[in-house]
């Protein structure tokens, strides 16, 4: 009673104020519009004080139009402004309602409808529409090899050793972007001087999966490291003591056995580090450096785990020094704890692979190498298919000037790599996600096997990578898919490394494979039937599927893996994160090729997601 004492005080005082008497209700004015009460003259009396609620309007509504009157724009001021507000006006948002009819709500909408699942996982960094435009009117000032400031020896590596064979050579988007950027082109806004006075550079190369981003990085650092060895004072002092011994000894031959025993300036101490995940990537980045320096003449090492001590350390401190060192962080970070002279001078720090060498399990072990070959350092090159909002985050933090060489098509999978989507719960799999996965890939099997391969009577053998999100399922899915007759094979961190190479190899090899020509091999159902009576023992295998090979794997075989004969990857699980589906959906459609990406959905599994995913595909969208 106390408290309303005030309220109706003043009520009475503004009552008293006006001429005509007034109901209570139309007073004041946020208060009459909160509470959409109208008057309306009843058709029996126009008296003032009766009141009606219109039926047109209803508590809320925005339409005035019914009426013909105009509601006045609802305020939330004043002590009644928050009553019967169908909307919070939070400062900010707009308080326009939504409808459905507005044409301009129609444009907003068609703006969020795309990728409403995929925001809320937030997995990958924006790049905005501007960089990418910007960056392909870059892009079409070069046309080929030549037109980069290499050395000769460089130039004749790339036609004759890295991309040997091949026809019509030109640079990809990244390599056009990022090989003179890293020869040391200054971009604009960034003036000589400047960079001249920066103790080193740092870039981050960022391009689609399967674009060429190995050479991109590498052709500048071989570059680099061979122009270094030019102007090396002690290199040169090396050559000169070898040389007067050999004068001493009078054997001029170069095939005469090492004549002395004095180190290499390089020995053990590279210019250029090159760091990957794992160790298959190691022998993969290792064997394009070997061939590349046939023609260019440089050292090379390549170490990882599956290799023993005694070959590591020969390796590393072989008389005849080392130019570039390929190696996994793991393994590179321990010898650097014993010898820190191992990376005293580097001048060259690539971390390819960047996205998973800068996440949580590797980064300590990746910044302690950074920080060690800090001093010597000139360039530092962080590689990646796609930029994880984690990653952006800890760039801008840690090194904020970095230099970003985007491709205009980043995190977009390309359109000529189709998804298609199997309903794990429909008939005939019932939520049998193993039948799902070795029916599909019968039916590949069975579509190529009703074609001729390039030799009469033989037809292609198909190469088909599944990936599961846990290693335990590897197993699991290798095993049933061999019981339907399936040749699979198992690759996770439970593979000993030394076989794990010999794995991927028949994978990663671009020559073609054939098979003897089978008659129709049938469906799975003809020929094993999953369904087994109880109590009854399941009928032996019929037949074999002879054209297909089947790697079963998880993230492992995803990231960085050159596979370039496969056509076709099954996503057995759905991937976690848009991330996985770009690196995984990336083991196809290399290169300019065509791939086929077929991924199992089941009862538990994000459909929206894939839904999303498949949308942005068609459309050739970067996913976000
Ligand atoms: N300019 C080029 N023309 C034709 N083929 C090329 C060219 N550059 C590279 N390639 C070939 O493209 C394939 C893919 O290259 P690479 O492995 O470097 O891709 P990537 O971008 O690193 O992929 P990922 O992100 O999956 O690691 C290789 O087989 C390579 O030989």
């Amino acid at each position: 009673m106390m408290r309303l004492k005030p309220l109706i005080c003043l009520l009475c005082s503004f009552r008293a104020s006006r001429k005509a008497p007034r109901s209570i209700l139309q007073w004041p004015h946020q208060q009459t519009a909160s509470l959409n009460l109208k008057y309306q003259p009843s058709k029996s009396a126009e008296r003032p004080s009766r009141m009606s609620l219109t039926k047109a309007r209803e508590v809320g509504s925005a339409d005035s139009s019914a009426t013909g009157t105009r509601t006045p724009r609802r305020k939330q001021d004043g002590p009644f402004g928050g009553m019967n507000l169908k909307v919070a006006g939070i400062r900010g948002l707009p308080d326009r309602p939504r409808d459905s009819k507005d044409p301009r709500n129609k444009r907003d909408e068609r703006k969020d409808r795309g990728f409403k699942a995929l925001k809320m996982q937030r997995s990958l960094a924006p790049v905005s529409y501007d960089q990418r435009t910007r960056i392909k009117e870059r892009m079409a000032n070069v046309g080929d090899f030549a037109a980069f400031p290499l050395l000769e020896s460089v130039q004749k590596a790339i036609v004759e050793q890295a991309l040997q064979g091949m026809e019509d050579l030109t640079p990809t988007p990244v390599q056009r972007i990022a090989i003179p950027a890293l020869l040391g082109e200054v971009s604009k806004g960034r003036t000589r001087s400047k960079r001249q006075q920066r103790p080193r550079e740092e870039f981050l190369l960022a391009a689609e999966t399967g674009s060429g981003k190995t050479l991109a990085y590498l052709i500048p650092t071989i570059n680099a490291v061979k122009l270094a060895e030019s102007a090396d004072a002690e290199v040169e002092a090396h050559e000169k003591a070898l040389e007067e011994e050999r004068q001493r000894k009078n054997d001029l031959t170069l095939v005469s056995p090492p004549l002395s025993n004095i180190p290499h300036p390089t020995t053990g101490r590279p210019r250029a580090v090159i760091l990957v995940p794992t160790a298959e990537l190691v022998t993969q980045v290792g064997n394009l450096i070997k061939l590349m320096s046939h023609t260019v003449k440089f050292r090379s090492a390549l170490i990882s785990s599956s290799f023993s001590g005694i070959v590591i350390r020969n390796r590393l401190f072989s008389p005849k020094g080392i130019d570039i060192l390929v190696s996994t962080p793991h393994l590179l970070a321990s010898i650097a704890d014993s010898d820190p002279n191992i990376l005293s001078r580097v001048t060259h720090l690539i971390i390819d692979e960047a996205d998973s060498l800068m996440d949580r399990g590797f980064a300590p072990l990746t910044s302690a190498i950074i920080d060690r070959s800090s001093p010597s350092l000139q360039q530092l090159i962080l590689c990646s298919a796609t930029i994880p909002r984690s990653l952006d985050t800890y760039l801008r933090k840690r090194f904020p000037d970095i230099r970003r060489l985007v491709t205009p098509n980043l995190h977009a999978i390309p359109r000529r790599v189709q998804l298609g989507v199997v309903d794990v719960e429909k008939p005939p799999y019932q939520g049998n996600k193993n039948l799902a996965c070795a029916d599909t890939i019968w039916s590949i099997g069975k579509a190529a096997a009703d074609h001729d391969g390039p030799v009469k009577g033989e037809m292609d053998v198909k190469r088909i990578l599944v990936f599961v999100n846990e290693r335990e399922t590897t197993q699991a899915v290798t095993e049933y898919l061999v019981s339907k007759g399936i040749d699979a094979i198992a690759l996770s961190r439970d593979t000993p490394e030394e076989r794990q190479s010999e794995m991927l190899a028949s994978f990663t090899s671009a020559k073609p494979l054939s098979a003897p020509k089978i008659d129709h091999p049938g469906s799975l159902a003809d020929n094993q039937p999953n369904y087994v009576p109880l109590g009854k023992t399941p009928p032996p295998v019929k037949r074999s599927l002879p054209n297909v090979k089947v790697l079963v794997t998880t993230d492992l075989g995803s990231r960085g893996i050159d596979t370039l004969a496969v056509r076709h990857v099954i996503l057995y699980d759905v991937p976690h994160s848009t991330i996985d589906f770009i690196h995984r959906l990336g083991r196809t459609g290399r290169m300019g090729r065509r791939g086929r990406g077929i991924v199992l959905v089941g009862k538990h599994d994000r459909r929206d997601v894939v839904a999303e995913v498949k949308d942005g595909m068609f459309k050739g969208q970067a996913l976000i």
